[in-house]
């Protein structure tokens, strides 16, 4: 179908024809000219967020994206060879993960499958992502379905994912560049994708409620152990404390209620949804046969039941403890000078409520030992970062201070509170500080003096008491000499500065890998480094520091096999960087490690994470003498 014929069809539709499409498309397409006012004429470019603010979508979907990690790889490992690339989206329409082939890269992030990439419909028009969050359903938007013609070539199938507590969190997407005519020939990717989110939301059911009783339900008593299709916590009082969604629609229908409305199901008494008591359901335990684990729904059905029973809340104290809990200080980094000053630092100023100010290169870690500092402060509230360099100049102000009902137009009728007042009682953290407005300087620092803030168009001011870190990667010293930075501010936000140093500096970087490989390992399975990744890793310089590292792992980790990291799973500018290194040479990587530790045998033991007689037992068997 052409350019034009495709955009008459959309005209069509909008004027109320029926051409045939699914109704979802057709709904889609309505809401793009008629709620969004797109119009079919104009292709647009794939919208990519900028890296500050994909960065803030990733951590806030930090949590769920752990728990998806291993069903995503296992879907992309079914899918990748059918060409498919997997992207996961937050609630917004950014993709927070990617799985894609890198050879295809530049196709790939033209079409707008990429990390970053915004797929709401009011930007990008009829998508799967869009229509997914919009109506709440599993879909396929395929070729000619696409409300913009830019993304027509593509074929994308989605599923929402639900939290616990039936709030739509995130999407997952399976697309193609190219695809076979027939929409039916995506049907299995529709099935692969919503049996994946159905694992993932249970997996996270299961990790939200340790402490409750959780019930599967299958409608036959085959699947019941091994895939069940819904699921619910409920606690010790009888009350449901969380679903799946295929549990949201059991209960809804239990009860002839709207699934799109959890709170008439969260919070309430589990036997107003079954024909039993607490007690009955909590014995339908594997200790009997699935297909005597029958259970009534009041709608009428008959259902499947397992019950799994709470894990223990009380842990025995041990009379001697051998492991001391990792403390918040102890994730700063490993046991070396540099590290050891900075823990020293943290530890004395963290409690108290002077203004510290972070300096380091980007990917050094600022907003990390911001958290740190927050956590080993003991404050109540929360915290609150807020990226000075992302936010526009035109609405730094109310997004910091808030704003009342009518202040602007386009304001929100019942106003806003600002981030600082987020902050009170906690602390607030002011990322990319030198990336502040003068305008908005000269504010803020009337809040800190006065320890109070003003909303915009407002005439009251709130007394507030938070802490305050910020974070600059620019020098803000010599920013206040050439005149950007506001002198009295830098003096108000800088009451101690703690700087972190570059991570070919640090000297810690065997810890930190072992680390982040813990951080990037699916739940159970250890993530381990080939020796010859290993080494091509402690020779890398590392110029974008600890997030280039994660982000490597976390690469490397998505690509691998086994849960072993070999050099070809590693990013490919690595790999281009290698020295000799492989694991069938594993005396050149030895060979290598010891150069960079200018013969130092203890120093290169450490790097490789072995002990020093492993290491003098390796040199030996591979006839390496003692360097002079
Ligand atoms: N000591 C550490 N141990 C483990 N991971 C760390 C450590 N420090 C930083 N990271 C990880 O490295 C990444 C980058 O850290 P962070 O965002 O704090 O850097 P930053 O200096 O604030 O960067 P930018 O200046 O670009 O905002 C994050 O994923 C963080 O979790």
């Amino acid at each position: 179908m052409g350019f034009a014929d495709h955009i008459k069809e959309i005209e069509r539709v909008g004027q109320g024809s029926n051409t045939g499409r699914d109704a979802l498309v057709v709904e889609s397409w309505r809401r793009c000219l008629e709620t969004y006012q797109l119009d079919p004429a104009e292709a647009r470019e794939a919208v990519i967020v900028s890296q500050a603010r994909l960065r803030e979508h990733r951590q806030q979907a930090e949590d769920l994206v752990h728990i998806a990690r291993s069903g995503l790889e296992r879907l992309y490992r079914q899918v990748a060879e059918q060409n498919y690339v997997l992207l996961l989206s937050d609630q917004q329409g950014v993709t927070v993960e990617f799985l894609g082939d890198p050879s295809f890269n530049n196709n790939l992030r033209k079409a707008g499958l990429y990390l970053g990439s915004d797929w709401s419909e009011p930007r990008a028009g009829t998508c799967a992502v869009g229509a997914c969050l919009a109506t709440g359903e599993p879909l396929t938007i395929h070729q000619t379905d696409h409300f913009d013609i830019t993304h027509t070539p593509l074929s994308c199938t989605a599923a929402p994912i639900y939290d616990t507590q039936g709030a739509l969190v995130a999407v997952l997407d399976i697309s193609l560049l190219s695809s076979p005519i027939l929409k039916a020939s995506q049907n299995m990717a529709r099935h692969l994708v919503s049996s994946t989110v159905r694992r993932i939301e249970l997996a996270n059911l299961m990790a939200n409620s340790r402490h409750d009783l959780v019930l599967r339900f299958a409608g036959a008593p085959e699947f019941l152990d091994v895939d069940p299709e819904a699921a619910i916590s409920v606690d010790g009082a009888g009350l449901i404390t969380g679903m799946t969604h295929g549990g949201a629609r059991l209960l809804a229908a239990s009860r002839g209620i709207d699934w799109r409305q959890p709170e008439r199901v969260i919070g309430q008494p589990v036997t107003d949804f079954f024909e039993a008591d607490l007690d009955e359901l909590a014995s339908l335990t594997r200790a009997s046969l699935p297909q005597d684990r029958r259970i009534a729904v009041r709608d009428g059905s008959v259902l499947f039941a397992h019950a799994i029973e709470p894990q223990q809340r009380v842990v025995a104290v041990p009379l001697v403890r051998s492991v001391q809990p990792e403390s918040a200080i102890s994730r700063l980094g490993g046991s070396v000078d540099a590290i050891d000053n900075l823990r020293r630092k943290v530890a004395k100023l963290a409690p108290s409520a002077l203004p510290i100010l972070l300096q380091g290169e980007t990917g050094t870690g600022k907003e990390y030992l911001a958290r740190i500092i927050h956590e080993v402060s003991g404050v109540s509230g929360r915290f609150v970062a807020v990226n000075c360099a992302a936010i526009p100049e035109q609405l730094i102000e109310s997004e910091l201070f808030g704003y009342v009902p009518g202040a602007f137009t386009g304001a929100l009728a019942k106003g806003r509170k600002g981030l600082v007042e987020e902050a009170a009682g906690g602390t607030l953290f002011l990322d990319e500080i030198g990336d502040m407005p003068y305008a908005a300087q000269s504010r803020l620092l009337r809040v800190l003096a006065e320890g109070e803030v003003l909303p915009v168009g407002g005439s009251v001011a709130r007394k507030l008491e938070f802490r305050v870190v910020s974070a600059s990667h620019r020098p803000l010293g010599d920013m206040v000499a050439a005149g950007s930075f506001r002198q009295d501010l830098f003096y108000r936000l800088n009451a101690a500065t703690l700087s972190l140093p570059r991570l070919c500096q640090r000297g810690d970087l065997p810890w930190l890998i072992d680390r982040l490989l813990e951080k990037h390992a699916a739940p159970g399975r250890a993530l381990r480094l080939s020796p010859a990744a290993r080494v091509l890793i402690l020779n890398h310089s590392w110029p974008g520091n600890i997030r280039e590292l994660d982000n490597a792992i976390a690469f490397a980790a998505a690509l691998c096999e086994s849960c072993l990291i070999e050099i070809a799973d590693l990013p490919e500018h690595l790999a281009g960087s290698s020295p000799d290194t492989g694991d069938d040479h594993p005396e050149a990587a030895l060979r290598a490690v010891l150069s960079a530790c200018h013969g130092n045998i203890s120093e290169a033991a450490r790097r490789l994470g072995i002990d020093r007689t492993t290491m003098h037992r390796r040199m030996r068997r591979l006839g390496i003498g003692r360097p002079h």
